[in-house]
């Protein structure tokens, strides 16, 4: 199944084990994150995330979520500070959502589900590249941002803008001077914990910061990202939804509070 994974009863986050068995390993993610367990670390500094809009590049269908790329050959949209040592650069962002606005989000907060959240993917550049990164348990660090339903994100927009272009899996298109920046709260509080990326390879590389706040995103317009599809030009379509792995069991780890 290594080359067919995907979010059906058939091929999908209940599956994943017999292909990729480090699915039941022991810093794996998503997790559900309960506030009063948090332990408040004073001794962890604020997120300084420094975005430069002209390394966008393009945003595609990869057949499990849409993603926008970025130019990560220089130090021009990094991670630095938050929890981690070092630079992390920014390779892409991308979403999970749900079939209906009352779930989509891989993170959970005591048990609650979000619409949708976003990913925002750095690796370390004490590695050559992302492929050398990504599997390392220092490798990765993800700054998860819960979506709420409300106002109209007019940020949001432009993505959602591209859709057509991009409906079926495996297509891409120009997609330049994005500042992911935008789709950040006010507020940078967030929690920390170490785990993994939440789909197929499952890699336990990702050091997850996952911010308190969340951005909003309208009724009509989680509608849109519903149009996407996981199914390629020409076979029967499969509206891309419900692309969230669910909770993954704890197994000890502690998770840090930014904040009081
Ligand atoms: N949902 S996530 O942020 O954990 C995430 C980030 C990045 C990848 C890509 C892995 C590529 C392996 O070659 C997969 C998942
Ligand atoms: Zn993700």
């Amino acid at each position: 199944m290594s080359h067919s994974w995907g979010y059906e009863a058939t091929n999908g986050p209940s599956k994943w084990g017999a292909s990729f068995p480090i699915a039941n390993g022991d810093r794996q993610s998503p997790i559900d994150i309960v506030p009063g367990n948090a332990s408040h670390d004073p001794g962890l500094k604020p997120l300084k995330l420094k975005y430069d809009p002209s390394t966008c590049l393009e945003i595609l269908n990869n057949g499990h979520s849409f993603q926008v790329t970025f130019a990560d050959d220089t130090d021009s949209s990094t991670l630095t500070d938050g929890p981690i040592s070092g630079t992390y650069r920014l390779k892409q962002f991308h979403f999970h959502w749900g079939a209906t606005d009352d779930r989509g989000s891989e993170h959970t907060v005591q048990g609650a589900k979000f619409p949708a959240e976003l990913h925002l993917v750095h690796w370390n550049t004490k590695y050559a590249s992302f492929g050398e990164a990504v599997n390392k348990p220092d490798g990765l660090a993800v700054v998860g941002v819960f979506l709420k339903i409300g106002n109209e994100n007019a940020h949001l927009q432009k993505l959602i803008d591209k859709f057509s272009v991009i409906t079926n899996a495996k297509t891409q298109t120009t997609f330049v001077d994005f500042n992911p920046a935008t789709l950040l709260p006010g507020c940078l509080d967030y929690w920390t914990y170490l785990g993994s990326l939440t789909t197929p390879p499952l890699y336990e590389s990702v050091t997850w910061i996952v911010l308190k706040h969340q951005i909003t995103v309208s009724s009509a317009q989680m509608a849109k990202f519903r149009t996407l599809l996981f199914s390629s030009n020409g076979e029967a379509p499969c509206c891309m939804e419900n692309n969230y792995r669910p909770p993954q069991p704890l197994k000890g780890r502690v998770v840090r509070a930014s904040f009081k």
